[in-house]
């Protein structure tokens, strides 16, 4: 059964890192505090269509590989839905269905015409050839065509996949659709209809979020000190802005490792020599582990790679006065509970990691409109647009009394719940 609420999962004696039942609590309590009935609940707990697909691709060996991968469409009441494609090892149904619902609550906390869906499939693009992985993202879209478009359900990149994989899963959707569709996919390159400022767009919207509550803790962020776990297109462009404002970044970490320096990180460096998976401390001898990064003395920290990072195990420990969830998922509810606790101020993923899917929604109407905007124009829209955010969650869990993460979910559901009550499903 679905616990009631952060303090009675609390009493579990092992802590649940399944992120489906941690999305059902807050859910689940913020429809409570919003006053909803249990109904919206049932509607709202589980992707109205979920796809399982099986993917064969030919591989450099010449063999044929079966992949499996999942579209998860979770609630279309307020528009079509939209998503990230992740492609890793680790991806679950459970993971990809909790997706869908945060990108529906990070659609209503921006205000985006959209639901949420969500992607991934089973595999390590890190061990695939080019061709292969051209193989397995035309395979998928192959798969899914009949559920996807640009008004129905619009995927991004997520986690290991990028603008190159945009682009072939473009191609592939528009030949079966016998005419060119930008609309379909988001974070395209710009040559094929791709949007200024998407590429750094997660990381300009964590920014902006990580200035708005510097502002609330009276931090100035010149001087301040971070940590970003995770160096990919979150982390690293992130580390670049925060460098580029004077912050000391003085730890990074992929997948292998960490690098920390307490007098401030060679950013520049870092990012001209990474990888296009965010790998970069393979390069270097002395190391630490993804543990180690999490406990270092700084004033910000930003977990911006996977789940179940800031668990029971490790919030006693954060040292931070801010963290700021530029990763889906990475803080448990136990995790959520004692940072809490202990008064630091934790910016949810469903807002922090919001700017990604808001570019994503320009470059859609720039598709649909067939006319472009400056990349002055997003960066505006962009700020305005997350600032407003911002605060309105801000004051609503000041107002409210409850965290920030349940204030996040009270202001994204609530959208949901309305169109779904005009339309009639409850
Ligand atoms: N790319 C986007 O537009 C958006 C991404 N996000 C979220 O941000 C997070 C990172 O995504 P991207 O930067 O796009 O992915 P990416 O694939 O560009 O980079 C992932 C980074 O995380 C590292 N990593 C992978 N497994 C790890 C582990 N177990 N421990 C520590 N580091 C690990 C990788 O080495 C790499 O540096 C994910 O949670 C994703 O869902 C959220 C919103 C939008
Ligand atoms: O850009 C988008 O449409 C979705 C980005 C995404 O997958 C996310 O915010 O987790």
């Amino acid at each position: 059964m679905v616990a009631d609420n952060a303090a009675e999962s609390a009493k579990d004696k092992t802590e649940n890192t399944d992120v489906l039942h941690s999305t059902h609590t807050v859910i689940k309590n913020a429809l409570n505090k919003l006053g909803y009935p249990d109904e919206v609940f049932e509607l709202m707990k589980d992707p109205m269509r979920l796809m399982t697909v099986r993917i064969p691709v030919r591989m450099d060996n010449g063999d044929i590989q079966i992949f499996t991968g999942y579209r998860a469409q979770h609630n279309d009441a307020v528009g079509p839905t939209k998503g990230g494609v992740r492609f890793h090892p680790n991806v679950t149904e459970k993971e990809v269905k909790a997706l869908s619902i945060w990108m529906s609550l990070k659609a209503g906390i921006v205000d985006l015409p959209y639901g949420g869906g969500k992607g991934g499939i089973i595999c390590d693009p890190r061990e695939m050839s080019f061709r292969e992985l051209e193989g397995l993202s035309r395979g998928y879209v192959r798969a899914i065509s009949q559920i996807v478009g640009p008004n129905k359900d619009i995927p991004a990149p997520d986690v290991f996949t990028n603008s190159q994989i945009m682009a072939w899963m473009m191609d592939e959707y528009s030949r079966i659709d016998e005419f060119n569709n930008p609309g379909f996919i988001t974070g395209k390159p710009i040559v094929l209809g791709g949007s200024h400022g998407r590429e750094s767009a997660t990381a300009k919207g964590v920014t902006i979020c990580i200035n708005e509550a510097a502002k609330k803790k009276g931090l100035n962020i010149e001087g301040s000190r971070i940590v970003v776990q995770g160096f990919g297109n979150a982390g690293s462009f992130l580390a670049k802005f925060l460098h580029d404002a004077g912050a000391k970044v003085v730890g990074i970490s992929d997948a292998y490792g960490g690098l920390h320096d307490p007098d401030g990180l060679d950013i520049d460096y870092l990012l001209d020599r990474r990888d296009s998976f965010g790998t970069v401390t393979n390069l270097f001898d002395h190391t630490i582990s993804n543990d180690e990064l999490l406990e270092l003395d700084c004033d910000i920290l930003v977990p911006a790679a996977v789940q179940n990072q800031i668990t029971e195990q490790n919030a006693n420990k954060i040292k931070a006065g801010i963290v700021v969830e530029a990763a889906n998922g990475p803080t448990t509810l136990e995790g959520t509970r004692i940072l809490s606790e202990r008064g630091i101020l934790l910016v949810p993923d469903v807002l922090a990691s919001s700017g990604g899917v808001t570019v994503s929604y320009f470059e859609w109407v720039q598709n649909n409109q067939g006319y472009y905007w400056s990349a002055e124009e997003i960066d505006e829209k962009l700020h305005e647009n997350l600032i407003k955010s911002f605060n309105n969650i801000y004051n609503t869990s000041e107002t409210r009394r409850v965290d920030m993460r349940l204030a996040a979910y009270m202001v994204g559901v609530r959208k949901m719940a309305e169109a779904a009550r005009f339309r009639g499903w409850v």
